[in-house]
C-alpha cells in the first residue's frame, strides 16, 4: 500500500482488522521496523485523537515524528496552478509538499472540508495536492471528504464486539450546533459496504449523504425504526450535502436518548469523538456500558499503526 486515503486502499479490510487485532496484543511487536524513518504530522485543522494515536502508532514502529499545526505556523498556500500570487498566500503547494518531502518518508495530513465549496471539497485538492507532488507515501488523517483511520478503528472495534456474524448497524445522524463534515460519515459507510452486516442509514430529509458514496446502501427516514433490534447505533452529524455546508434543521429530537437504545438490541452506542453530550447523546448514553467510544479511541492508535506499518514494509 503506497497512500492511505480511502478505506478501499487496504487490499482487504476483514484481513487488516485481524492483523490489527493481533498486533493489539503486542504493540512493540515491530519496533524496529521504522528506525531511521520520519513520520510529518500535518494538522490544517484540530484534533485529539488523531494527533495523539498517529503519533504514538509511529512511535510503536520505531520512527520520529514531527508534528505541525500547519494551518497556524505554516504559510498560507496556493493550490491553483498559473496563479499570480500578488495576495494572501505565500507559498505553492508544489514547493511547499516537495519541500515536506525532503524532511520525511511519510506525511499525513489533516485538511478538513471548506464546506462552501463543494466542487473543491469532492475534489479533494489538498490531499491529492500533496500525493502529486511530494512523491512519498500519504496518509489521510481526514480529508474533506473522508476519515479512513476512523473507519478502520471503528472497524476493529465492532469486530472486538459484535455477537453475531452478520450485525444490524445503524449510522444515525443527530443535531449539532455548527456545520460539520461529511468525512467521518461518509469513510463509515464506506466502510461498512466493505462488510457483512445488515447496515442503514438514518436521517431526516435533506441530510442525504453524497449518493456516489452511499450507493445502494439502505436510507431510513424514521430514526426509531433503524433502531429497531440494532446491534450497533453510530453517531455522527454532519451537514447538508444537498444544501452544501448547511445546517437546514437542528431537530433537537433527533438526540440519542435511552429509550431510543432500548428499541435496539442492547445494542452498543458508537461515536469518533469529539462529542456535543446533551446535543448529539445524552449523558447517560455516552456513560452506559454500552458506550464503545473509548475503545474506539484507543483503536485509533492500532488503526494507524497497521497502516503504517504496511506503508513501511511497501517502503523497505
Ligand atoms: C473526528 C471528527 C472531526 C470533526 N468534528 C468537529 O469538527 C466537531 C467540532 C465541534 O463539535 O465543535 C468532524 O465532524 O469531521
Ligand atoms: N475522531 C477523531 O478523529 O478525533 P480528533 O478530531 O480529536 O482527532
Amino acid at each position: 500500500m503506497k497512500n492511505y486515503v480511502n478505506i478501499s486502499d487496504l487490499n482487504n479490510l476483514q484481513n487488516t482488522v485481524q492483523d490489527a487485532i493481533d498486533l493489539k496484543k503486542n504493540e512493540l511487536q515491530s519496533k524496529t521496523l521504522g528506525e531511521g524513518k520520519t513520520i510529518c504530522l500535518l494538522f490544517f485543522n484540530n484534533s485529539l485523537r488523531t494527533r495523539l494515536s498517529t503519533q504514538k502508532a509511529a512511535q510503536n514502529l520505531g520512527m520520529h515524528t514531527i508534528v505541525m499545526n500547519f494551518g497556524n505556523e505554516g504559510w498560507q498556500l496556493e493550490f491553483e496552478d498559473g496563479v499570480v500570487m500578488n495576495e494572501n498566500k505565500s507559498e505553492h503547494i508544489k514547493e511547499a509538499a516537495k519541500v515536506i518531502a525532503q524532511y520525511c518518508d511519510i506525511v499525513a495530513i489533516r485538511a478538513f472540508a471548506s464546506l462552501t465549496d463543494k466542487e473543491k471539497d469532492n475534489a479533494e485538492m489538498v490531499i491529492n495536492s500533496f500525493i502529486k507532488y511530494a512523491g512519498i507515501p500519504v496518509v489521510n488523517m481526514e480529508s474533506a471528504t473522508k476519515h479512513p483511520l476512523q473507519a478502520l478503528a471503528d472497524a476493529i472495534t465492532m469486530e472486538e464486539f459484535k455477537t453475531t456474524k452478520k450485525p444490524k448497524v445503524v449510522l444515525s445522524w443527530a443535531p449539532h450546533p455548527k456545520a460539520l463534515p461529511h468525512a467521518v460519515a461518509n469513510s463509515f459507510v464506506e466502510m461498512m459496504q466493505l462488510q457483512e452486516a445488515d447496515f442503514v442509514i438514518t436521517h431526516p430529509e435533506g441530510y442525504e449523504l453524497n449518493s456516489e458514496i452511499t450507493k445502494n446502501s439502505r436510507v431510513e427516514y424514521n430514526q426509531e425504526k433503524a433502531f429497531e433490534n440494532a446491534d450497533f447505533v453510530y453517531v455522527k452529524n454532519w451537514s447538508s450535502y444537498k444544501d452544501y455546508g448547511q445546517v437546514i434543521k437542528k431537530d433537537a429530537d433527533w438526540m440519542i436518548t435511552e429509550a431510543k437504545m432500548k428499541l435496539t438490541n442492547n445494542g452498543k452506542f458508537m461515536h469518533c469523538l469529539p462529542v456535543r453530550r446533551n446535543v448529539v447523546v445524552t449523558d447517560e448514553v455516552i456513560d452506559s456500558e454500552n458506550s464503545l467510544v473509548i475503545e474506539q479511541a484507543n483503536n485509533r492508535t492500532y488503526a494507524a499503526q497497521i497502516v503504517l506499518k504496511k506503508i513501511l514494509e511497501k517502503i523497505g
